[in-house]
């Protein structure tokens, strides 16, 4: 008798030390969340506003068109499309909810034979948008720190 009761307890405790670990670690997850570079920015919709802008400015451009395959390319895809993946793709590597399900960055700008000189122009059109939205100066060093970890990847030549 007295050990079944010792027992229950037993379980009880155990079931309320695991209960009390499970909430930790959700306050701590939200947490995180709350300091993820995707909730200082405010979420989904700013992301995509600022997306939205940046590709909008960045199918015009004079210097970006000149490249014959960046123009072409410009001309057959979707600007649409490109804003949704480019948003999937910025509300993830910000630590949004968000999953990426494009191509890599090397297949998807091989052949547009990007140069160094286009990947600053595109560097000066990006900060402009950020500039138009106001985001703050250590938010726009991460976004862009983001935008950096690509460069390799992007540009094929001098
Ligand atoms: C000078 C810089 C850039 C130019 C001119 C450029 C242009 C383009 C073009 C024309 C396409 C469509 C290619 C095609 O399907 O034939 C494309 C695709 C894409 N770009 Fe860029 N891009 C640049 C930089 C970037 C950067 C910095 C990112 C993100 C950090 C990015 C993300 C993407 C994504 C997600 C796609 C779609 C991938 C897919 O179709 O699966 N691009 N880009």
């Amino acid at each position: 008798m007295w050990s079944l009761q010792l027992n229950s307890f037993l379980y009880a405790m155990l079931a309320a030390i695991w209960l009390v670990g499970l909430n930790n670690a959700s306050a701590q997850e939200k947490e995180d969340d709350a300091n993820s570079l995707y909730s200082r920015l405010g979420g989904l919709a700013p992301i995509s506003m600022v997306v939205n802008d940046f590709i909008d400015v960045i199918v015009v451009d004079e210097l970006l068109n000149a490249n014959p395959a960046i123009d072409a390319a410009r001309k057959v895809v979707p600007a649409p499309y490109l804003k949704y993946h480019v948003t999937a793709m910025v509300c993830q590597a910000t630590g949004g909810p968000c999953q990426y399900h494009g191509r890599t960055m090397k297949a998807a700008h091989a052949h547009l034979n990007i140069t160094q000189k286009e990947w600053e122009q595109m560097v000066v059109l990006l900060k402009g948008v950020f500039d138009k939205y106001e985001i703050p100066g250590k938010e726009q060093q991460e976004l862009m720190d983001i935008v950096d970890s690509t460069q390799a990847d992007i540009v094929m030549s001098k």
